[in-house]
């Protein structure tokens, strides 16, 4: 059906428990969630409510404890750890709150490491300017600002072509004017791309970006809400 071929995620009674001795967290607590072809969708909820468990185990980072997770038509819970690593070169860009770039390398370079071993890589020179960033691309991570450094990161992680974009606070270390450019960088690139974005954040006024907002309370989704319209990154400020 053409609804379904527009499903990217799909999870039906997603668990996770982590288990450290005695004592067992119960992370995920039966998540329900699809999310379609190049939809934007903003991660909300208190810290420990199992926003970055759930986001590691749809990029195939962690592995589930119970119930199912597909990505089109890959079931990524009857994965090996193999698999999983292809699932993730292949498909998967992440941007996290630290940006992780190697300190010896430009801009450039840094985005470079990673085409060089995806299978359907953008130009690197395109990654760079889709975040903005042609005019820096020749320096070191060191020379540029942290939003700079955050856009070089989504460069990186677009550079392969994913079909999808999963961000864990992408602005949480910036100051809010730098985090709207983080914020129009990953707009543009959704809409360049068509990638599948899921944001995470405990910024509620980013919420306002998105297509959809997915309320996470201890371990469980207790809310979604649908945007019926969208605010530009520009709009927004907290
Ligand atoms: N590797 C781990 N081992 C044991 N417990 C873990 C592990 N990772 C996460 N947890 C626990 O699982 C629960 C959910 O954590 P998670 O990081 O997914 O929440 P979160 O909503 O992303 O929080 P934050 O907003 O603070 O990042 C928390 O109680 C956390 O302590």
């Amino acid at each position: 059906m053409a609804g379904e071929a527009q499903t990217v995620f799909r999870a039906k009674g997603l668990t996770k428990v982590y288990r450290t001795g005695a004592q067992e967290v119960h992370a995920l607590r039966g998540i329900d969630f699809e999310a379609r072809r190049g939809e934007f969708v903003v991660i909300l909820g208190p810290s420990g409510s199992g926003k970055s468990t759930f986001l590691n185990v749809i990029g195939g980072l962690d592995q589930a404890s119970g119930g199912e997770v597909w990505f089109e038509d890959h079931q990524l819970t009857a994965m090996n750890e193999r698999q999983l690593t292809q699932y993730r070169r292949d498909h998967v860009g992440f941007v996290f709150q630290f940006y992780n770039l190697v300190p010896s390398l430009t801009a450039r370079e840094n985005v470079k490491l990673v085409t060089e071993i995806a299978r359907r890589p953008m130009a690197v020179d395109d990654a760079l300017a889709l975040v903005g960033l042609s005019e820096r691309r020749d320096h070191f991570p060191a020379q540029l600002s942290g939003g700079e450094q955050q856009r070089v990161a989504i460069a990186r992680a677009i550079a392969k072509n994913p079909q999808v974009l999963l961000c864990d606070e992408p602005t949480g270390a910036l100051d809010s004017a730098t985090g709207v450019m983080v914020l129009e960088a990953l707009t543009e690139v959704n809409r360049a791309v068509g990638a599948t974005t899921l944001v995470i954040t405990h910024n509620m006024a980013i919420g306002d970006i998105a297509d959809r907002v997915v309320y996470f309370a201890d371990g469980q989704i207790s809310r979604e809400v649908i945007n019926t319209t969208k605010k530009a990154p520009s709009e927004v400020t907290w």
